[in-house]
C-alpha cells in the first residue's frame, strides 16, 4: 500500500463518520453555503497578482512537521498581502495536520480565492468545501475514475466552486478531461514514491488543452522557475513547503515575489 492508498482508505472512514456528525442539511445552513465565489481565472490572470497560489501546510508526509506554529489566518493574510493570487488550505488531519476551520479562518482573513486542499472522494466533501467558505476544490485523477471526475466536478459547478484537476502523466491527464474542469495542476510530486521534478511540468505542458487554465504544482522554490513555467505556458504555481519551512511564512513569500520583478 503507497500513501497515497493510506490516505483514502483513511478518508473513506472519515467521510463516513462526518456524514453522521454533520448532516447534509446542516452543511446548507452554513453563512458561507450560498456565498458567490471569487473566480479562480480572474485572479490568477490578473497582473497585478503573482499567479503563486501560496498554500497553508504543517505537516506532509514526505516533510513531517513543516511549521505548527503558524496562525492560518496570519499567514493567509500575508500570503495575500504578498500578491497570491489564490491560497491552498490543506484540511486533511490526519496526514496533514490541516483541520476543515482553517478553510473558514483563511476565507475570514482574505478576499481571494481559498482552495480547499483534501483527497475529494465523495460528493459530501463537495457540499463540506462550499458551507467551510471555499471557492476552488482538488480532484486528484490519480484517485478517481473518469466518472467521479465527470460527477464530482458537475457536483461542484452547480455549487459555483473552481474545479483544479491535478494530474500526475498524461495517462491521467488523457482519461480526466471534462469540460467543468477550469484548471489543470501538473503535480511535480509523485504521490506513490515522493520523488519530485520541474520536469514533470514541462513534459505535459502542451498536451493540456488550451481552454484550461494551466497550473504547476509542488517542488517551486526560485523564482526562474517561474519565469520558465510561464514561458511554457503556465498561468499558476502552487508553493507550500517553501514558505511554510520559515518562521514567517508570509515575509518569506513577500521576500520571494521580489525575485520575480
Ligand atoms: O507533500 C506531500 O508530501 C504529499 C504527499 C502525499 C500526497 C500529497 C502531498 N502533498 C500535497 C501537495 O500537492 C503539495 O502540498 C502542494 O503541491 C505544494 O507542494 P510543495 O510546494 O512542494 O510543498
Amino acid at each position: 500500500m503507497n500513501i497515497l492508498d493510506k490516505i483514502v482508505a483513511h478518508k473513506k472512514i472519515e467521510v463516513e463518520r462526518d456524514k453522521v456528525r454533520t448532516t447534509y442539511s446542516q452543511l446548507e445552513e452554513s453563512e458561507y453555503f450560498h456565498r458567490e465565489t471569487y473566480s479562480f481565472k480572474d485572479f490568477l490572470l490578473a497582473p497585478e497578482r503573482t499567479g503563486i497560489i501560496a498554500e497553508f501546510k504543517r505537516k506532509s508526509p514526505s516533510k513531517g512537521i513543516i511549521n505548527d506554529d503558524a496562525l492560518v489566518k496570519d499567514v493567509t493574510k500575508d500570503y495575500a498581502a504578498a500578491g497570491a493570487s489564490a491560497c491552498s488550505v490543506l484540511t486533511d488531519y490526519g496526514f496533514f495536520m490541516g483541520r476543515k476551520m482553517d478553510v473558514t479562518r483563511a476565507r475570514r482573513a482574505v478576499n481571494i480565492p481559498v482552495l480547499r486542499k483534501d483527497f475529494m472522494i465523495d460528493e459530501y466533501q463537495v457540499i463540506e468545501a462550499k458551507s467551510l467558505g471555499a471557492d476552488i476544490i482538488l480532484l486528484i485523477a490519480a484517485i478517481l475514475t473518469p466518472s467521479e471526475i465527470k460527477n464530482l466536478a458537475a457536483l461542484a459547478k452547480s455549487l459555483e466552486l473552481n474545479v483544479l484537476l491535478e494530474v500526475h502523466n498524461l495517462e491521467e491527464l488523457e482519461r480526466s478531461i471534462d469540460p467543468n474542469l477550469d484548471a489543470i495542476g501538473v503535480n511535480n510530486r509523485n504521490l506513490a514514491d515522493f520523488t519530485v521534478t520541474v520536469e514533470n511540468s514541462f513534459k505535459l505542458a502542451a498536451h493540456i488543452p488550451s481552454e484550461f487554465l494551466k497550473i504547476s504544482e509542488s517542488a517551486i522554490s526560485d523564482t526562474e522557475t517561474i519565469k520558465q513555467l510561464k514561458q511554457a505556458g503556465f498561468n499558476g504555481f502552487l508553493i507550500g513547503e517553501n514558505f511554510m519551512k520559515q518562521r514567517d511564512p508570509g515575509a518569506a513569500m513577500k521576500e520571494f515575489v521580489k525575485g520575480l520583478k
